[in-house]
């Protein structure tokens, strides 16, 4: 599902972001990255959408070889993944439907087929009686389960998640971390970055450390591990 191969990142102004990460995520785990602030999580993460290229190694993500794929396919790969941000990224005139249906429209479905959908999707993270709210309208995290919808809207076998909770207080992150934890019953493969030490050392999941560019630690059952 997402494997990679002695990956290093170095950014053109020769910051040294990853150092030979190996690791392999199966379909269906749910997947916590944790490590201190520039330890290079959100470089991690970014190379599983192609947001950055690799300087060298191997990356595959849902059988796309991430070095190969011609732009042209980016979308192609970015359709069978779905991103979520700390800061939400949704389209701030849109209603929270016509955010949803926005990322279905390149799909060619019928207007019928992308309401039913975004009815679907909007009622499966909670909000049914919100898809006519504008995003001022709505919570952070609210805004957050919109851009969740979103993301599901596609059907992606992984959901990437960097910093998810970061803008939102303790009670509406368990609320988003566990809505993550539902999808992922459903089978949707889960990789978060985070700073929650609450959280992580609450569901014990599978717990990835990344540390100066390097994975430092990978548990199936794993703790935060961070005094901040
Ligand atoms: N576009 C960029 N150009 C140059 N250096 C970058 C770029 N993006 C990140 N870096 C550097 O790469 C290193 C890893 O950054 P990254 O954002 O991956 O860390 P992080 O673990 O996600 O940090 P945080 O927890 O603060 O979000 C840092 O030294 C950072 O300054």
């Amino acid at each position: 599902m997402i494997e990679m191969q002695d990956v290093w990142k170095a950014y053109p102004n020769g910051t040294q972001a990853l150092r030979g990460i190996s690791v392999h995520i199966q379909k269906g785990d749910f997947v916590y990255v944790v490590g201190p602030s520039g330890a290079g999580k959100s470089t991690f993460i970014k190379l599983m959408y192609r947001e950055v290229r690799p300087t060298s190694g191997h990356i595959f993500v849902n059988g796309f070889n991430i070095e190969r794929l011609k732009d042209r396919k980016i979308p192609l790969l970015r359709r069978s993944i779905g991103v979520i941000f700390q800061d939400f990224k949704l389209l701030p005139k849109m209603t929270a439907a016509e955010n949803v249906a926005f990322a279905l429209e390149v799909l060619g479905l019928s207007h019928r087929q992308i309401r039913r959908r975004v009815e679907d999707v909007l009622e499966q993270v909670g909000l049914g009686d919100k898809a006519n709210m504008l995003p001022t309208q709505l919570s952070g995290g609210e805004q957050q389960r919109v851009a969740i919808a979103r993301s599901l809207a596609n059907n992606p076998s992984v959901i990437i998640a960097d910093e998810p909770t970061g803008n939102l207080d303790p009670d509406t992150s368990w609320g988003i971390v566990r809505l993550f934890q539902r999808i992922n019953d459903l089978g949707t493969t889960i990789v978060m970055a985070t700073h929650n030490r609450d959280i992580v050392n609450s569901m014990r999941r599978r717990v990835i450390a990344v540390e100066n560019g390097t994975i430092v630690r990978d548990e199936q059952r794993g703790l935060y591990g961070y005094d901040e």
